[in-house]
């Protein structure tokens, strides 16, 4: 299985506090949740909203806990404007993790995306890129990912519902069209069965470029719900469509298999926004937890 010193197990915060809506989990503090997060097992996590973003009252936090940051969402324009205003987000966004010792840094194009739209069906508003765009996204990450590698770091794309690259098709151009020495691949299960792809075909495909894991599960017959009904991305979100794995209708052993198999080194990330109010944050991490430990033999990760 898993080399258990190449490989650690963290949280994203999205479950206590989320950004794409800040007002799931509004009451939870930064404090509550990285506390529950140690708690719960995990050695890490992803940066959300509440967490200061001075670096020196963020590392005493988190050194407390023995809890370490693993990486931070980044949001790239790079078909929808100037390629040097994303370039200089970028590297503020680089430097302050690399500050907090990440080895990666996710980004996902935001250009054209449905994903923070609350009226826009999901499976239905999706934008597909023509040629020029393909090439200003491949040529941008390209850069962006040279731009990762001067501090050591790898830029790890996240294909998501409702963006310009959320289908195994889309996927496979990007990887195509991106250098595969500086554009590596998050694999988010969550997203890929949602969006009604073979999850274990596109991991299996990719597994020497995949640098970073987002461990997401389904509730099916919400997504087929949020199908049938032409609803949002958000609007599935609160209705449940994500929660952890274990607890939805993804199998994560075959997943756990092909990563193990091929020495996957780096984090598995449990990443679930539900809504805190109803799917209690702590609970849900315990939960994610046993049934990563009971697949893995991941028992104690170190920080
Ligand atoms: O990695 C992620 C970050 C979130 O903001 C996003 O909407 C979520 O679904 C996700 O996979
Ligand atoms: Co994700």
């Amino acid at each position: 299985m898993f080399n258990k010193d190449k490989v650690k197990l963290g949280i994203a915060p999205i479950a206590w506090t989320n950004d794409d809506m800040p007002d799931l989990g509004k009451e939870n503090t930064f404090e509550q949740c990285i506390s529950e997060m140690a708690l719960a097992g995990f050695s890490g996590s992803e940066v959300g909203n509440k967490y200061p973003r001075d670096t020196k009252v963020l590392k005493k936090a988190l050194e407390l806990r023995n809890m370490e940051i693993a990486s931070a969402w980044f949001s790239s324009f790079l078909t929808t404007k100037p390629y040097e205003e994303t370039a200089q987000e970028f590297i503020e966004h680089r430097d302050f993790l690399h500050e907090m010792g990440a080895k990666v840094v996710v980004v996902s194009e935001q250009g054209h995306s449905i994903q923070g739209q609350m009226e826009t069906p999901v499976f239905d508003g999706k934008y597909i890129m023509n040629e020029e765009e393909w090439n200003m996204l491949a040529e941008g990450l390209n850069k962006l990912g040279a731009l990762a590698q001067e501090k050591g770091m790898k830029l790890v794309y996240h294909h998501h519902m409702g963006t310009v690259v959320q289908t195994t098709e889309e996927i496979d151009k990007l990887m195509a069209m991106t250098d595969e020495n500086l554009v590596y691949l998050l694999f988010d299960s969550g997203h890929l069965v949602y969006s009604g792809e073979n999850a274990l075909e596109v991991l299996t495909k990719y597994v020497d470029r995949v640098k970073h894991v987002h461990l997401k599960d389904i509730r099916s017959n919400i997504v087929n719900n949020v199908k049938e009904e032409k609803l949002s991305f958000l609007k599935g979100v609160r209705l449940g469509a994500f929660t952890v794995p274990g607890d939805g209708d993804i199998d994560f052993e075959p997943l756990f298999r092909v990563l193990a198999d091929n020495n996957y080194e780096g984090w598995l990330l449990v990443e679930a926004e539900q809504d805190p109010a109803i799917a209690n944050p702590f609970e849900y991490a315990l939960k994610a937890r046993k049934y990563i430990a009971q697949k893995t033999q991941l028992e104690k990760v170190e920080a």
